[in-house]
């Protein structure tokens, strides 16, 4: 946002919850976000188009509020199994966000685990006119082209369990890796030694014609 000062034009950034509250109002999604398929295992994804800094707000998870009950039924009679677009929150009681009837872009950021350097944003409940609304906010500066993810907040999703298996072979192969390496590194010294022992043995020569011996 601009603001006359001075005859000049000054930049005046307004606080992101204000934003929020206005983006919120308006039914429209950010512009500098971008809904791009994965791949069909995975699905979609939202990706930044611009830098954003720390702190900005990014998007609101829009959808149907429901009472939980409402969302068990609906979660049994789901077709689509293995994704949900269901977001429980706490607002006097529990309360949940259906987006599965909607194509705003919030329903498409993937999950990342709290701590991972992918991880760039945080979902927080902004209540205004006593209205709940769930937001997402950068967590950190955000660059043009990363891929949004924030932490859906349950422990043992599927694909969690299967980053943490690729991570369990790859150690264990390294270090496999390792071992085969350091033995074969001793093997070789061993032999360097072995030959070099070898070489202070005086050579064994074939006794020379007209210089033998005979004890008898
Ligand atoms: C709220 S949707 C996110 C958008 C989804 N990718 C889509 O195209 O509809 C949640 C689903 O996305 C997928 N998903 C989310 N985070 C993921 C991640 N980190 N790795 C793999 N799949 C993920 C899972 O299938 C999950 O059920």
């Amino acid at each position: 946002m601009a603001a006359y000062s001075r005859g000049k034009i000054a930049k005046q950034r307004i606080s992101p919850k204000r934003e929020a509250e206005f983006m919120c109002r308006s039914g429209l999604d950010c512009d500098a976000l971008k809904v791009e398929l994965i791949n069909r295992r995975i699905g979609y994804g939202v990706f930044a188009t611009q830098n954003f800094p720390k702190g900005s707000f990014l998007v609101e998870y829009v959808g149907e509020r429901i009472v939980p009950k409402e969302a068990e039924e609906r979660e049994k009679k789901r077709k689509i199994k293995h994704t949900s677009y269901m977001f429980y929150f706490k607002w006097n009681g529990l309360k949940c966000i259906d987006a599965t009837n909607t194509e705003r872009k919030g329903k498409y950021i993937k999950d990342e685990e709290v701590g991972s350097p992918l991880n760039n944003c945080v979902m927080r409940l902004l209540v205004t006119e006593n209205y709940p609304r769930l937001c997402l906010f950068a967590n950190r500066d955000i660059k043009a082209g990363e891929e949004l993810r924030y932490d859906y907040g349950e422990a043992n999703l599927p694909w969690r369990q299967i980053h943490l298996m690729i991570i369990h072979l790859m150690i264990t192969h390294l270090m496999s890796t390792r071992t085969v390496r350091r033995t074969m590194k001793k093997l070789l010294i061993l032999k360097q030694r072995v030959k070099k022992k070898l070489m202070m043995i005086p050579t064994l020569h074939p006794p020379m014609e007209g210089t033998f011996h005979s004890v008898d």
